[in-house]
């Protein structure tokens, strides 16, 4: 049983600190293993983490599959943008590794391809390429992806820029490919993971609404009388 097979029809959830926020305090590889530790003992199927410590340190608290990225940057191709940061997630103990695979230059001049080819000649890791259109699932797939994720559809200019889930990528990438779709991005609700199955979803992934307390707060505050009236923010410990 490939491990992805462990993954039919539940939900992973993606336990990250927030990118465009180096303060968060959750960025610690010991927090994230009691994130990651709490959301398997709510019913997740598997988690996905980022950075090589988080990944080990998930592993050692969780069962489950662990589908690992390596970000570099926040900008352009920053998912796992390089086979070696792809092999250092891989070695670091993930189950999955999960990588860019927009049409979108890489930082090396490399290709989604040379990534694919040294984990699965490398490691006994599988890949998810995360992708925002239907051409680059197609491609990602001719490239020798296991499974295809919609992670990055609003995040290049080739995708559409609204702000629920790309439920259409989802189906029109099952309906097409060979390998697992995984629905990512921007879910929310209990409503959108059951359109995501029906769309032909393998899995369905959802992240900071689960796993940020500071993304959380941060959308709710603005509907407090509060926030429009805050002077300068003071800091209470
Ligand atoms: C675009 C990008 O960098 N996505 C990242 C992928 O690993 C994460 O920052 C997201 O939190 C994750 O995809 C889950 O998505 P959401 O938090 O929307 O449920």
């Amino acid at each position: 049983m490939s491990v992805l097979d462990e993954l039919a029809g539940g939900l992973v959830v993606s336990c990250q600190p927030l990118p465009d926020d180096p303060d968060d305090p959750m960025r610690d590889p010991y927090v994230q293993a009691h994130v990651a530790a709490a959301v398997v003992r709510g019913g997740a199927v598997a988690v996905r983490v980022n950075g090589p410590d988080d990944v080990r340190a998930v592993r050692a608290a969780v069962g489950v599959p662990v589908i690992g990225l390596y970000k570099h940057g926040t900008q352009g191709v920053f998912i796992t943008p390089t086979a070696g940061h792809a092999l250092e997630a891989a070695r670091a103990g993930s189950h999955v590794v999960a990588a860019d695979a927009t049409d979108r230059p890489r930082p090396d001049g490399r290709s989604f391809a040379d990534t694919v080819r040294a984990v699965h000649e490398q490691t006994g890791a599988l890949v998810l390429a995360d992708v925002s259109t239907v051409a680059e699932g197609v491609a990602a797939v001719e490239a020798g992806a296991d499974a295809v994720a919609t992670t990055l559809s609003g995040y290049t200019p080739a995708s559409p820029q609204i702000d629920g889930p790309d439920l259409g990528l989802v189906a029109r990438l099952a309906a097409l490919l060979p390998v697992p779709v995984i629905a990512e991005g921007r879910y929310r609700t209990t409503e959108q993971i059951s359109r995501a199955f029906e769309a032909g979803a393998h899995a369905v992934v959802m992240g900071n609404a689960v796993t940020s307390p500071l993304w959380i707060t941060r959308r709710l505050v603005p509907a407090t009388p509060r926030a429009a009236s805050a002077p300068e923010k003071k800091e209470h410990r």
